[in-house]
């Protein structure tokens, strides 16, 4: 069970302080719920592997970007990572500071970047050269000085799900990092660019902290050539990508992730009072949240035995989308006869793919409670209206007290911005 969650003395789940069954019936299913002591502990964990030494933890606001979730953050002092105006806005809208955000992403549009240039951003994570072309026009326009940083691509082997690798020279992400020298000089003379660092990102979910030291390493060797021709940098944003435990998995704890960057970067006497950024998304959000949802109908059969249940892949679309295992436990028991089984655990949606689980060995009832864990990342941030659901509500459990941070899409806000066509 992750942290924060546990078992009540009759055998349901708990969220802190809170029953599941009891979020359900203020909230109705499904539901998103998530642990603000958890958020805070992971970002705590990451933040105390740094210590003293000069970091800063931009969290992916991609991961899950509800402004309630961005707000404790932004407390704690968090700066954000971003891939839109929309991100940003939502930063701006938490209580976030401009200044402690960078703006990663491979298609910014011209009015996003003038957008966050206006809004003081901290700093655009190139992603080519064309982008930085156009950054360059852009902030001469304004006459600013735009802070930038190339994403370089080290061609690193992250050895994650290939859909959420982004370090390899065949992925779409950043600059090859043999290529970056020559837009470095260009970026260093131009008056409009400041250039304030390096970044790179490898993927998502890692399970193993080796790419991460080879990224840096990679990283470190850019760094050199840069001051070798006289610019000098201000920080090392070494991205996110810290994996989770979803079922059997054993990723490295934070302390070894950032004490396996500080590995290489801490021995370089030219980075050693480099400020390193990070970008975790998922090691902070993932944890947290839990999708409840209520299972609707069983349908025992000699082949296959489905529990359908009423959250659906629009809902949570890891597992339809990656065919990602992700844990499911009872949350609530429903009174009534319980079937024993091995069920298929799926959604309403009318398509093949819409599983939350396959075979999950369990006592099922018509009206239970089941969460599905690990969900407080990429869970309700993918989420969609297909089928014409509306989204989950989201809830914020904070020790005994429920917030609700999001309300259940009504059904007409479905529909809101259609309208009938004006000719018979
Ligand atoms: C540029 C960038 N930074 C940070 C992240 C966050 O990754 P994660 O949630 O795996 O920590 C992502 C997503 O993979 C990303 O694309
Ligand atoms: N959405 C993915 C991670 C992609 C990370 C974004 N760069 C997931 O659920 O695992």
């Amino acid at each position: 069970m992750p942290p924060f969650f546990s078992r009540n003395d009759a055998g349901d789940l708990q969220i802190e302080q809170v029953d599941a069954s009891e979020i359900v019936a203020r909230y109705n299913s499904p539901t998103y719920v998530y642990s603000r002591a958890a958020i805070e502990s992971a970002y705590r964990a990451l933040s105390e592997a740094f210590g003293e030494r000069a970091h800063r933890i931009c969290y992916a606001v991609k991961a899950n970007s509800n402004i309630g979730i961005l707000s404790v953050l932004a407390r704690l002092g968090a700066g954000f990572d971003i891939v839109s105006y929309g991100e940003l806005a939502r930063v701006m809208a938490a209580g976030g500071d401009p200044g402690r955000t960078v703006f990663s992403g491979v298609g910014k549009s011209a009015a996003e970047i003038q957008g966050a240039l206006e809004a003081g951003i901290g700093c655009l994570n190139v992603e080519s050269e064309a982008e930085l072309r156009r950054i360059a026009e852009i902030a001469s326009e304004m006459q600013q000085k735009a802070p930038i940083s190339l994403r370089v691509n080290p061609d690193v082997d992250a050895r994650t799900h290939p859909y959420i690798s982004t370090g390899l020279k065949d992925n779409k992400f950043g600059i090859a990092i043999d290529d970056a020298l020559p837009l470095y000089e260009w970026a260093h003379a131009h008056p409009a660019l400041e250039v304030t660092g390096i970044d790179c990102h490898i993927g998502s979910q890692l399970t193993d902290v080796s790419p991460f030291r080879d990224a840096a390493e990679r990283v470190m060797a850019l760094a050199h050539r840069l001051a070798e021709r006289g610019i000098t940098l201000e920080h090392l944003d070494l991205g996110g990508g810290l994996g989770i435990r979803y079922t059997d998995e054993t990723p490295p704890a934070a302390a070894d992730w950032i004490e396996a960057i500080r590995s290489v970067v801490d021995a370089d006497p030219l980075a050693r009072e480099l400020p390193i950024w990070i970008e975790p998304g998922r090691f902070i959000a993932g944890p947290a949240g839990a999708l409840l949802t209520r299972v609707e109908y069983l349908k025992p059969g000699e082949h296959k035995s489905f529990a359908i249940v009423d959250a659906a892949m629009n809902d949570l679309m890891r597992p339809a989308l990656y065919g990602s295992d992700m844990a499911i436990v009872p949350a609530g028991q429903a009174p009534g006869e319980r079937q024993p089984g091995t069920w298929e655990i799926v959604g309403p949606i009318c398509e093949t793919g819409d599983f939350l689980g396959h075979e999950r060995a369990m006592d099922l009832a018509e009206g239970d409670l089941l969460a599905v864990l690990g969900a407080g990342a990429y869970g309700f941030s993918m989420a969609s209206n297909y089928n014409t659901r509306p989204r989950p509500a989201e809830v914020l459990v904070d020790g005994g007290t429920c917030h609700e941070i999001r309300r259940r899409e009504p059904l007409d806000s479905l529909w809101a911005l259609e309208q009938l066509p004006t000719t018979d």
